[in-house]
């Protein structure tokens, strides 16, 4: 019996909201100038459009317009797009503040733009020496004060291939040989960094001097924080082990394609 009277005042509760709810949507439909027992769709549309026709002011548009560069934002997936249509779409806001007398607005998105214009600076730096990075040795100069000097004559070996590596050298002057591969290193650039990569820190080839001079050595200790502290340097370094790397893979490929020509032009000879 009391479960069955529950049933009715919930009952009863829901038909109350349904009532109050379509009394409200009426108020609404009054307020629009519509009429809440007449309703269709092309009425509540043309009014719409009556309605938005005539709030078309030059400060709503500006809103409209940074509303749509807000939107395009939450659709970019890169950073420096994403922040130039931020600002865009805040100096547009701006405007809106200012022209419709909105203060809040007009301050928010006025503090926005600075904010905005600061990130997308750091991330253009941050691009440009990521590339600069990526273009050479030259941007070496900043670690040679971690560096300590030493100098080589020429017919020194500096290490063998297998030896434990514990150091990285940049050359300043004369001329080095990775002796394997035949491959010559001049001044101004980096020299034993593969060791520093290489699972069991083991030389991955043999180098000597060829020909006087100076080189900075770094310990990999050393090495290993400056390659945490500094990501532009942890880049440039990804960068120049592949590429010596793969030289190295396409040498190989080459001996090894030419060792079969040779191997085929044997055999030919053999059945000849
Ligand atoms: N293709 C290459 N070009 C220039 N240097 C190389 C090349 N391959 C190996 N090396 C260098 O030879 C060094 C041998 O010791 P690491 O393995 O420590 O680091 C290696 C590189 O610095």
């Amino acid at each position: 019996m009391k479960s069955s009277s529950a049933d009715f005042s919930t009952i009863l509760d829901r038909i109350l909201d349904t009532a109050a709810d379509n009394l409200r949507i009426a108020k609404i439909l009054v307020q629009m100038g519509l009429d809440p027992n007449n309703i269709t769709y092309d009425a509540l549309f043309s009014r719409l459009l009556e309605i938005v026709l005539a709030n078309i002011t030059f400060a709503n548009m500006f809103a409209l317009v940074g509303a749509i560069f807000f939107v395009a934002t939450l659709l970019m997936q890169t950073m420096v797009p994403l922040r130039v249509a931020n600002m865009t779409g805040c100096t547009f806001f701006v405007a809106f503040g200012a022209l419709s007398g909105n203060v809040a607005t007009f301050l928010l998105y006025l503090l926005l733009l600075p904010i905005n214009a600061v990130r997308l600076r750091q991330m253009l730096n941050l691009i440009k020496k990521a590339r600069i990075a990526t273009e050479g040795d030259t941007s070496m100069e900043w670690l040679k004060p971690f560096m300590t000097e030493r100098r080589y004559r020429r017919g020194d070996q500096l290490f063998k291939k297998d030896d434990a590596a514990t150091e990285m050298f940049l050359t300043i002057t004369g001329k080095f040989l990775v002796t394997e591969i035949s491959v010559e290193i001049p001044p101004g650039r980096l020299m034993g960094e593969l060791g520093f990569l290489t699972p069991n820190k083991r030389r991955t080839a043999t180098v000597e001097c060829i020909e006087d001079g100076q080189v900075l050595t770094i310990t990999y200790d050393k090495l290993l924080e400056i390659y945490f502290q500094n990501p532009q340097f942890g880049y440039y370094f990804l960068v120049l082990t592949s590429q010596r790397l793969l030289e190295n893979i396409s040498r190989l490929e080459g001996i090894i394609a030419e060792a079969k020509v040779a191997r085929q032009t044997a055999a030919t000879d053999d059945i000849a």
